[in-house]
């Protein structure tokens, strides 16, 4: 199979030593959304200016279309690159910024004149077309790069936090029209963000970067809900950790003993007894029950063992919704929230004991490194 992109170990050390990106592996198909997540520093911009042609690859390989990249320059590449701060030019229109990428190809003014026109309709652009970007807003600006990154049908549109400089309304709006137009054209978009939100909000498939290291490649509901490493379960989602060791397995679940009590879990992958794992609990899979009418050994069958006590340390609703946070005997604190028909003010006074529980087919037993 011949993908539109794909990384094979590729690596980049920079002049003063600093390994920046180590061993990076992905292949992207034709048409996919691929979101580079992760904290700053981690290497996703470096990656993306390696696939631009911007920064050298210091090892590994970069193959466009099956063919191999690396010591092809920028410009002859198949690819745009659209950056946070738009790069326009303020003294050209609109129009002559969106054909500039074709008139230094030196294409004929009616071919370039054609093609300005199309992807200016298609982003509802065509009334600005003659102003000039410092008269226009935030979302505006944004769209005319969307638009000269992509009249120059490149095969791969690399966008690097394109989203950054808007409010966050506009970015929620920007965001849905990026998504239809990204399906409607079948372009590969790569897209570079620290917002986890943006990245399950938008993307076919999220890769998870953390200290220059692929963490892990997953569409954005299996990140969210099946984390494979302890850094991503603390990066991605809200989650609660407890770190025990395996007793065994029972139903295809896997039983770990932990300091707050015997729980169990999906395994993301097998364990011998003994080994050290972490259970990763999302906020959304905990119930609470209020100590009182809690009959632990019910509610310990009903959810496979999964019950530890709890104290209600703060309540607050908003509009409809209930805020809680409780605190566990190891003195953690996890935030949950939930209906006020559900959680009700009356139930959940501060101070007062709960029992928490989750289904362990909703937790995931990931290794403790
Ligand atoms: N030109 C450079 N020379 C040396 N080191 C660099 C250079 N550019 C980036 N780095 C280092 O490489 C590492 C990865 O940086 P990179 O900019 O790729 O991360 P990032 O994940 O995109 O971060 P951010 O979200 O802050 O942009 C960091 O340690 C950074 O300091």
């Amino acid at each position: 199979m011949i993908y539109d992109l794909e990384l094979m170990k590729v690596g980049k050390v920079y002049d003063n030593g600093t390994t920046a990106v180590a061993g990076f592996d992905l292949a992207v198909t034709k048409g996919e959304f691929i979101a580079f997540l992760g904290p700053s520093g981690c290497g996703k911009t470096t990656t993306l200016r390696m696939i631009a042609g911007f920064e050298s690859i210091s090892s590994g390989d970069m193959m466009i279309k099956g063919i191999r990249m690396n010591d092809v320059p920028a410009q002859k590449r198949p690819t745009s690159t659209i950056f946070q701060n738009y790069a326009l030019f303020p003294h050209m229109t609109v129009r002559r910024n969106v054909g500039y990428g074709l008139a230094v190809k030196g294409m004929p003014k009616a071919e370039i004149d054609a093609k300005v026109d199309r992807i200016l309709a298609t982003l509802g652009l065509e009334d600005i077309a003659e102003r000039k970007p410092e008269r226009l807003s935030g979302g505006q600006r944004q769209r005319i790069a969307l638009a000269r990154g992509l009249v120059v049908e490149p095969d791969i549109l690399l966008l690097d936090e394109p989203l950054g400089a808007l409010d966050a309304n506009l970015r929620k709006a920007i965001q849905n029209e990026l998504k239809l137009l990204q399906k409607n054209l079948g372009v590969t978009f790569v897209f570079v963000t620290h917002a986890q939100s943006e990245a399950l909000a938008l993307s076919d498939r999220i890769v998870v970067m953390n200290q220059g290291r692929v963490e892990q490649i997953s569409p954005p509901h299996q990140l969210y809900t099946r984390p494979n490493t302890p850094f991503v379960a603390q990066f991605v989602g809200r989650n609660t950790i407890f770190a025990g060791t395996v007793k065994g397995s029972e139903g295809g679940m896997t039983v770990a003993e932990t300091a707050s009590g015997t729980l169990a879990g999906k395994p993301s992958a097998a364990f011998d007894g003994g080994a050290h794992v972490n259970l990763v609990v999302p906020a959304e899979a905990i119930e609470v029950v209020p100590a009182q009418e809690a009959r632990r050994e019910r509610i310990a069958a009903d959810f496979g063992g999964n019950v530890i006590d709890a104290t209600i340390s703060r309540f607050d609703v908003v509009g409809h919704i209930s805020h809680l946070a409780v605190t566990l005997p190891d003195s953690r604190s996890i935030a949950l929230e939930g209906h006020v028909e559900k959680y009700r003010p009356d139930a959940f006074a501060v101070g007062s004991q709960v029992v928490l529980s989750w289904s362990p087919e909703q937790a995931t037993v990931i290794p403790a490194h």
